[in-house]
């Protein structure tokens, strides 16, 4: 049986078994050894230390704070048009027609295309607040609405 206050739980995209902690409902891949702890890490200001892993694709538009990217030089399409076509793209990978890796690779505007769109892990204070707060939002494995930065227009997938 799991240490006491954790939890099996099934990764919606991959299938692959994590355990979620009841108390802090903190996840992780590796099988806890001792009961979960009560309380997240914390730093001395009270910033909790947990990090995440996400994937991102990023359609950048005019407005962006870097209209340039390893895609385009100049990017000049319109916010909506950038809203256009990260709704189809995210349309793709929910009816599996295309995998959420691939088109990172091809279409995001973001240097983390050639890593499948992988950004590391992160803690709360590196990314942008709007896309810090949809990541920590997000249960492993599961993928984002759109999200909008002053980078541009995003979709999020937590990986870990
Ligand atoms: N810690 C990691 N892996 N890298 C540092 C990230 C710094 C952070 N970046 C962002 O918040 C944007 C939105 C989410 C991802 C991201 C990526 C941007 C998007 O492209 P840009 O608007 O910069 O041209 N490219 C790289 O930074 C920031 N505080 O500006």
């Amino acid at each position: 049986p799991l240490p006491e206050g954790w939890e099996l739980r099934k990764s919606r995209s991959t299938g692959m078994s994590y355990y979620l902690n009841k108390h802090t409902k903190k996840s992780q891949w590796e099988k806890p050894e001792g009961p979960a702890p009560l309380f997240e890490e914390e730093d001395d200001a009270g910033i909790s230390l947990k990090q995440v892993q996400c994937s991102h694709i990023l359609v950048k538009h005019a407005e962006s704070r870097r209209p340039s990217s390893w895609r385009e030089k100049v990017i000049t399409r319109t916010k909506d048009e950038a809203l256009n076509l990260l709704n189809g793209y995210r349309s793709m990978i929910v009816n599996k027609e295309s995998s959420f890796e691939m088109l990172a690779r091809k279409y995001s505007d973001c240097s983390s295309a050639s890593r499948d769109g992988d950004l590391g892990f992160f803690k709360r204070g590196q990314m942008q607040k709007p896309f810090e707060d949809a990541a920590f939002d997000l249960e492993i494995g599961q993928l984002s609405q759109i999200v909008d930065t002053q980078s541009g227009v995003h979709i999020i997938l937590r990986t870990a």
